[in-house]
């Protein structure tokens, strides 16, 4: 159960459904409001002056019960509230009448010199965007020097999208409750966390069989069981030919970055496939790759009917012509598997009915958000959060769909969805999605299933890049997988 992360609702469902099997949510409550405390002990172990922040639901009542434990532990506490205190509901209201000491009205003016801020004002439970005092009391927090630790989730970061709604405050540090949630992984949301902490309050993973959660963070747990390892017996046969597309003599740099990453992690054979221009730009940039040249569709149908030819990518460089959407079309009937990236999904702009038509292999596209945008215009934004837009697509096309950023998602037509967290902004480099499209392809070479394949290959790229730091370029990377592999073999 590693790895999980539920959407709000699910931890409603968690929540009530613990309570169904005996927890009280005064125990609950109390787990929680003990755990914020127990961070802030050993963190501060020397005490210090807190200010804690509640709002007018149970996310409130988490902080009543910090503030409680704080106090009673040496702390000078100061506890500010949104709203009256009457007007505080249930397990909160249980909470505010067992705090002892005073209650302060919430604004900006309670911020002042404390050496942490709780921030313990909405969680789950946010439902609209954040104004008046509790916006300008967030603002205010936000110059404080002081150590900001968010209950549940930083005010303001919607638990599902990760968005912010109105106003916000970054935390250093979040602890969070049985499992983190979307909005903690997906962008901004995630940028303001801090470090994740995630608190057991006594709901028991039992939970987890009624609520069949489908999504998970990207770690080696997901997929390292599958990773193929070349066996002493094999050879490069056994691990797979890769064929990628290159474009023409100008459009070389795609393809040669793709196959270098797609060798590196372990295609047993790799071969440029381009038209015969740029045959003598890529003899020169590729040695272990081979190359074949075609000069029209009938040589490159000949190139594909090699049946140990067993995935193709196509799109770096390829441009957004008639002539690539024809070559996808064909590797598609040819039953290959197959990886579909930057000008391939482009070309099917408007269009992209044709890819998922007829009989074909199995497919995996991997777009940013742009080209995302164009093969599924309904698809935006706007309509849900990232996790549940890549999963709608992946149905609709009953494809594997990547779609990247700096919280690349990945989902499967069956359901299951992962979130990448190890990337470093550093990845924002060209090519990279070129080194990305290549690893998937080489993995998927020696036999890996789609959705872990991908998964995989966009750990492996976050990993490398990770090694190698600031002042990366796409091309450091296929050298960088090496020492990322002998991690994972440890870890296998
Ligand atoms: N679900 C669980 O299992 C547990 C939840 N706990 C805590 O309970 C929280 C969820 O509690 P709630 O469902 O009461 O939700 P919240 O406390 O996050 O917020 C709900 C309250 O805020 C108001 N509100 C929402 N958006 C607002 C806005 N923009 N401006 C002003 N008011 C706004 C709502 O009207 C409601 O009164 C979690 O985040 C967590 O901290 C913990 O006590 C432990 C157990
Ligand atoms: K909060």
């Amino acid at each position: 159960m590693t790895g999980i992360v539920l959407t709000v609702a699910q931890m409603y469902d968690a929540d009530r459904l613990a309570k169904a099997d005996g927890m009280s949510g005064v125990a609950l409550m109390g787990a929680a409001g003990r755990a914020v405390a127990g961070f802030l002990l050993s963190r501060f172990p020397h005490g210090g002056r807190v200010l804690v922040l509640c709002g007018p639901g149970n996310n409130g009542g988490d902080g009543f019960v910090a503030a409680r434990h704080l106090k009673a532990a040496g702390w000078t506490v100061d506890l500010a509230l949104l709203g009256e205190r009457s007007a505080l509901k249930g397990d909160a209201a249980h909470m505010a009448d067992l705090w002892d000491g005073p209650v302060l009205a919430l604004g900006p003016g309670v911020v002042a010199g404390q050496d942490v801020i709780v921030d313990a004002l909405f969680g789950a439970g946010l439902s609209r965007p954040i104004e008046g005092v509790a916006a300008a009391t967030l603002r205010r927090a936000a110059l404080s020097k002081a150590f900001k630790l968010a209950v549940d989730m930083p005010s303001g970061v919607h638990g599902d999208s990760g968005q912010i709604m109105g106003e916000s405050l970054a935390a250093d540090a979040t602890v969070t409750f049985f499992r983190k949630k979307t909005g903690h992984l997906l962008l901004p949301g995630r940028a303001l966390c801090g470090a994740i902490t995630v608190a057991h309050i006594g709901i028991s993973d039992r939970v987890l069989e009624t609520i069949q959660p489908r999504t998970t963070e990207n770690t080696p747990v997901l997929w390292a069981h599958l990773w193929p390892w070349p066996k002493p017996t094999g050879h490069k046969y056994a691990r797979g030919h890769a064929v990628i597309v290159s474009g023409g003599m100008a459009n070389t740099g795609a393809a040669v970055l793709a196959a270098n990453a797609a060798l590196r992690i372990g295609a047993g054979l790799v071969t440029v496939a381009c038209p015969i221009d740029a045959l003598s730009v890529l003899a020169v940039k590729l040695t272990a790759v081979m190359t074949r040249p075609f000069a029209d569709q009938a040589q490159f149908y000949d190139i594909l009917s090699d049946p140990r030819k067993n995935v193709v990518l196509l799109g770096p460089g390829s441009g957004v012509s008639a002539e690539t959407r024809r070559h996808v079309l064909m590797t598609l009937a040819a039953g290959k598997r197959v990886v579909l990236d930057a000008d391939a999904l482009t070309a099917f702009t408007d269009r992209p009915g044709e890819l998922f038509e007829g009989e074909r292999g199995e497919l995996i596209l991997t777009p940013h958000e742009g080209e995302f945008l164009r093969l599924f215009p309904d698809l935006g934004p706007g309509i849900a959060d990232k996790v549940s837009r890549v999963r709608l697509a992946a149905a609709r096309v009953g494809a594997v769909v990547l779609l990247k950023g700096g919280d690349t998602v990945i989902a499967d037509p069956d359901g299951r969805a992962v979130i990448t967290t190890n990337g470093p902004p550093d990845l924002a480099t060209a090519g990279a999605g070129d080194v990305l499209a290549g690893l998937i392809t080489g993995l998927l070479a020696q036999g890996m299933p789609l959705f872990e394949a991908a998964a995989a290959a966009d750990w492996v790229h976050g990993a490398a890049a990770s090694l190698f730091g600031p002042g990366l370029t796409a091309e450091d990377l296929p050298g960088l997988v090496p020492g990322v592999l002998r991690q994972l073999k440890d870890f296998s």
